[in-house]
């Protein structure tokens, strides 16, 4: 596959390490206008850093934009007269809806939204996957991408800002559960290197009980909450505490952000 990253930044690095680690390119453009930042990716195979999009889009076939909302406009007029019948667009730009990137290129093009994590950089994104009309014809390329690299849905795009927090916004989310117990566990009497080890390996395993076993997270909690035990005594006084609370209204506030970003770029 040909494929061309537009804004190597955050997500665009996490994206080009997963697609490089699992040899799922034939070649590789990654673009940003200062390429001091990924000066890390220079002298893979293969792979080439450029300043240049137009030139990108020219080489490729799958064009993945990963620039910040409101650069986004400018970039898909500015490489427009390059685009051809074989280009698939995927763009990971939160709360830029499809309509108004066909109003831009048209939308006889082949275009997906895709809302990955940073965790792609390791081959374990939840990814979530909608297009236009045409991209449904090439949503099987797109999955074929991020399947490689995690696990994908197909979603209406209405669902996508809701995919945004949970999934994309979610990785910032579950680490700062993961510092939450590592703290615990420190003030519990571990050193602070193996305070994280458990906490890393503890949560990597209830997230793998569920995915193995296909049960309800209750199911999982009735296993370890003995009567009268140490287990059911702290999960009560985390809910007095309001955590699930906390959770649900952190991640409330995060959706409705997302609102406000679209409303900025109309
Ligand atoms: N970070 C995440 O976990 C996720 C982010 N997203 C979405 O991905 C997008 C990128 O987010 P993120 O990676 O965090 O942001 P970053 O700011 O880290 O990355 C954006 C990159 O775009 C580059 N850029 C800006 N203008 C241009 C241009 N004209 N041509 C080429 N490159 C350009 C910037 O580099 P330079 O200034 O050098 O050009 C920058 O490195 C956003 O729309 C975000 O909503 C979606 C899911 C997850
Ligand atoms: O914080 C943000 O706006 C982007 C979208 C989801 C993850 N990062």
């Amino acid at each position: 596959m040909k494929i061309a990253i537009i804004g190597t930044g955050n997500l665009g690095k996490s994206i080009a390490k997963g697609l490089i680690t699992n040899n799922a390119i034939t070649s590789l453009y990654l673009t940003k206008r200062n390429l001091d930042g990924i000066q890390e990716f220079d002298g893979y195979k293969n792979v080439f850093l450029t300043t240049d999009n137009t030139e990108a889009v020219k080489q490729s076939d799958i064009i993945i934009f990963a620039v910040q909302p409101a650069h986004f406009e400018q970039i898909l007029n500015d490489i427009m007269p390059e685009l051809t019948e074989k280009h698939v667009l995927i763009s990971t730009i939160t709360g830029f809806l499809i309509p108004k990137i066909e109003d831009i290129v048209g939308a006889d093009k082949f275009i997906i939204r895709a809302m990955p994590n940073t965790a792609i950089a390791v081959g374990k994104s939840m990814t979530c996957l909608c297009s236009n009309e045409q991209g449904a014809k090439r949503i099987k390329i797109a999955e074929a991408i991020f399947n490689r690299l995690g696990h994908s849905l197909s979603i209406p795009e209405s669902q996508m800002q809701a995919a945004t927090v949970v999934c994309a916004s979610g990785v910032a989310f579950w680490m700062r559960l993961i510092r939450a117990t590592t703290q615990a566990a420190i003030q519990l009497g571990f050193d602070a290197k193996e305070a994280q080890e458990l906490a890393m390996y503890t949560s990597e395993g209830a997230a793998s009980l569920l995915i193995t076993n296909g049960n309800h997270p209750e199911e999982e909690i009735d296993r370890v909450t003995t009567p009268k035990g140490c287990t059911i005594e702290g999960l009560n006084e985390m809910e007095h505490k309001g955590l699930s609370s906390s959770l649900i209204q952190g991640m409330i506030a995060s959706f409705n952000k997302i609102s406000n970003i679209k409303k900025e770029q109309i």
